[in-house]
């Protein structure tokens, strides 16, 4: 344990990298994947079960929480590690985007934002400094730059445009986030797919100065290869000291290509969302367990997988309870899910310490495309 943040770069396969974040509530070894706490919880799994998937950090959500439980309540019960029973890091995000994704009514100007509750139609306002002030009551660990994410398509003067707002938003998140011993605060770059504007952001936010820089404004719509293509140049456009984050990413094909362009931390609600739709995670590729194919099969999901529901159930079973909508199904599609992640990620880190990434990232798509699920 550290009573400071700090981040220690370990080995280095291509562009891919591993390394260790060091934090009061414990460590954090990268590449990770963080499950996603939106409302207080990590949907169907309880704290200790999100721990034992290997998780090292969850993410939550400054937008939702906010308006449902309300930061300052959950501040009065002493933060949002010990209301929601995980002791262990937690980054939180910062509103912008989840705004822009789910809020009705929104009003955006150069003081913040303002929108209607889409649990309540209540009206709301975030600003730098009040996304600072909620992610403090919260307690987060790791707290996110309040920035406005562009939907694409757009063309090039709004990027630049929405961009350059979100800098001065994070000149303004940084001078109201203080001075906070053992807690960080991540820039966001911005920039849309432009080569040249993610270079004027990261050059923007390393004048400011933070403990993480996260590539933000992807994974809203622009497809992998496009998303891939700003990739290869972006990551290395942020300082090679701090940690990189990739906001929102992603399928496991999506995260392995992410950490081959030297991506540290990721994020998605993916594989707990695909839990409850009954899309399971293999080695494979991705199965239905709707399908009628699975009724009569004794096998586990993955024979090798050493989850609750690989270990104790056949296909058979599980496609019985998704089918009769039991919740004991969302229960351990969600386990295998983030487990499957976990391993991807630990898959990858080892690679990386031996040097095989390329052979490790060789055999992950050979094993895909064999099929076989
Ligand atoms: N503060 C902030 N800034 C971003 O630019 C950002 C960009 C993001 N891009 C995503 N993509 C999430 C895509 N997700 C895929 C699975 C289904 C739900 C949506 N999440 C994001 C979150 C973000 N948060
Ligand atoms: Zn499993």
């Amino acid at each position: 344990m550290s009573d400071r943040f700090s981040f220690a770069l370990g080995a280095t396969d291509g562009k891919a990298r591993t390394g260790v974040i060091s934090t009061p509530r414990g460590e954090i070894r990268t590449p990770a994947f963080m499950p996603v706490g939106t409302a207080a919880t990590v949907k169907a799994m309880l704290p200790e079960s999100v721990r034992a998937t290997g998780a090292d950090i969850l993410l939550g959500n400054t937008y939702h929480l906010m308006l449902r439980p309300t930061a300052e309540r959950i501040d009065r019960l002493g933060g949002l590690h010990r209301f929601m029973n995980w002791d262990r890091p937690i980054l939180t995000d910062s509103g912008g985007f989840q705004v822009m994704s789910l809020a009705g009514l929104r009003k955006l100007t150069e003081r913040g934002v303002t929108f209607k509750s889409h649990i309540d139609g209540s009206r709301h306002e975030l600003t730098p400094e009040r996304s600072m002030e909620i992610q403090r009551l919260l307690g987060s660990d790791i707290v996110m730059c309040f920035d406005e994410c562009p939907a694409l398509p757009a063309d090039r003067t709004r990027i630049a445009e929405s961009m350059r707002l979100s800098m001065r938003w994070a000149e303004r998140s940084r001078e109201a986030f203080g001075d906070r011993p053992g807690h960080a605060l991540f820039g966001i770059q911005q920039g849309g797919l432009e080569e040249d504007l993610r270079a004027e952001s990261a050059a923007a936010l390393r004048g400011i100065g933070f403990d993480g820089y996260a590539v933000g404004g992807l994974a809203v719509g622009e497809g992998q290869a496009a998303m891939f293509g700003c990739l290869d140049f972006a990551p290395a456009q942020l300082p090679e000291d701090k940690p990189r984050y990739l906001m929102g990413v992603g399928k496991p094909d999506d995260i392995v290509g992410a950490v081959a362009r030297g991506i540290d931390m990721m994020d998605c609600v993916l594989p707990s969302r695909s839990g409850r739709t009954g899309q399971v995670f293999t080695r494979h590729g991705v199965l239905n367990i709707k399908n009628a194919r699975h009724q009569d099969d004794p096998r586990p999901l993955d024979e090798k997988c050493g989850c609750p529901a690989c270990r104790n159930y056949s296909r058979a079973y599980l496609h019985h309870v998704f089918r009769s909508q039991e919740i004991i199904s969302s229960m351990l599609l969600t386990w295998h899910n983030l487990y499957y992640c976990q391993e991807l990620m630990q898959g990858m880190r080892d690679a990386i310490a031996a040097e095989s990434f390329a052979a490790w990232q060789a055999a992950f798509h050979a094993a895909r495309a064999e099929g076989d699920i």
